[in-house]
C-alpha cells in the first residue's frame, strides 16, 4: 500500500514556542488513524500543518504525494466545533452545497449537477430527508453528519475530522462512526480523526499518531492498546479491558478510585520509555522497540 501522509523530521512552532518536533512517520492510504494526546499537545495544529495552513519550523510533510497544502482539493476537513460555528439558519442542503461553492456570501447559482452531488453526499450520511431543514432545527448528531456530507461532496481521498464525536450522545457517536466505517470500506477514503476518547473508534482504527513529550509518533493499533502507553496518553491511569465477545475498551483504573490516589502519569523518565532518539534526532516509531 502507498503512503497518504508522510512526516519527515517535522517540527512546528506557534507564537514562538515549539509545539512538537522530530515527527517522522508514514500513514498508509486506506487507513483510519486517530491523533491522540492530552489538551494542548498540538493535535489540531497537526491537521493544520497537513493542510498547509501553518508552516513547518523544520522538516517536511507530504500529503497525497504533494507538499502539505497543495492537495487540499482532494481533502475533506471537518474542523473542531464546526457545527457550532456555522450559520444555523442555513438549510442542511445549503450547508452541504458550501462544500462545492466554497462561500456563503454572494449569489451562487447552483447547477443541477451540484444539487445532485449534494443529495448523494446527504444520502450517504443518512440525512437526505433533512435537506430542507435548518441546521438550528437539527440535533448535534445530525448537524455533525451534515458537516461530514459537506466535506464529502467533493469526493475527497482523505477525510480529516477534528473531534467529530465531542458533545454527541452515544447513539449519535455510533452513527458518525458507522458513516466513517462505510466511507473507508466502500469508498476507500483514508480517514484521520482527532479524538480524546478512543473507545467508540476502536473497532475501525488501524493506528494512531500519539503526541507525547513534544514528539509525534505513529503506532499500529495493537501497540497503541498498551495500558502503560495509554496511561501516559490519557494523562491518568487506565487499563484496556477485553470482553468475552472480544471487544476492547479503555477504562480508568478502578483501584485508583478506591484508593483516592491521584496518579502522576507525566513522569519524564517513564514517558521516555516510549520514545528514544538516535544521534540524528529521529525517534523510533515502534514503542515495543524501545520499551
Ligand atoms: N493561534 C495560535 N497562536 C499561538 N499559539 C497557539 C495558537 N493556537 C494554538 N496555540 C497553542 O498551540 C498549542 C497546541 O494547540 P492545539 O489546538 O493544536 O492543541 P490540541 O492538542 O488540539 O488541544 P485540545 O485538545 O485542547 O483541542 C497549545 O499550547 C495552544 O495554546
Amino acid at each position: 500500500m502507498d503512503d497518504c501522509i508522510v512526516f519527515d523530521d517535522a517540527a512546528v512552532a506557534r507564537g514562538g514556542t515549539r509545539i512538537w518536533q522530530h515527527g517522522t512517520f508514514s500513514i498508509e492510504t486506506g487507513s483510519v488513524t486517530a491523533i491522540v494526546g492530552t489538551n494542548g499537545t498540538g493535535k489540531t495544529t497537526m491537521m493544520q500543518v497537513e493542510l498547509g495552513l501553518i508552516p513547518l519550523a523544520a522538516g517536511r510533510v507530504t500529503v497525497l504525494g504533494e507538499p502539505a497544502g497543495r492537495a487540499n482539493d482532494r481533502i475533506g476537513y471537518v474542523p473542531q466545533s464546526y457545527t457550532d460555528d456555522i450559520d444555523s439558519s442555513l438549510t442542511a442542503e445549503q450547508s452541504v452545497l458550501l462544500g462545492l461553492t466554497g462561500t456563503r456570501f454572494g449569489i451562487h447559482p447552483v447547477t443541477r449537477a451540484q444539487r445532485a452531488k449534494a443529495r448523494e453526499a446527504m444520502r450517504f450520511v443518512g440525512v437526505e430527508d433533512k435537506a430542507r431543514m435548518r441546521l438550528s432545527q437539527l440535533s448535534g448528531g445530525l448537524r455533525q453528519r451534515v458537516a461530514i456530507a459537506q466535506a464529502l461532496v467533493c469526493d475527497p481521498q482523505l477525510l480529516m475530522l477534528d473531534e467529530p464525536l465531542a458533545n454527541l450522545d452515544l447513539a449519535s457517536q455510533r452513527s458518525v462512526v458507522h458513516v466513517l466505517a462505510r466511507l473507508n470500506r466502500e469508498l476507500g477514503t483514508t480517514i484521520q480523526v482527532v479524538a480524546h476518547d478512543l473507545n467508540m473508534l476502536l473497532p475501525i482504527l488501524t493506528g494512531a499518531v500519539y503526541l507525547l513529550d513534544g514528539h509525534p509518533h505513529y503506532a499500529a493499533m495493537d501497540d497503541v492498546l498498551d495500558s502503560t502507553l495509554l496511561t501516559h496518553l490519557y494523562g491518568t491511569r487506565v487499563q484496556v479491558v477485553t470482553t468475552p465477545q472480544g471487544d476492547m475498551f479503555v477504562t480508568p483504573n478502578a483501584l485508583d478510585e478506591r484508593d483516592g490516589a491521584v496518579p502522576d502519569t507525566h513522569d519524564v523518565e517513564e514517558v521516555a520509555e516510549f520514545h528514544d532518539h538516535d544521534h540524528h534526532g529521529r525517534q523510533h516509531t515502534d514503542p515495543k522497540e524501545v520499551a
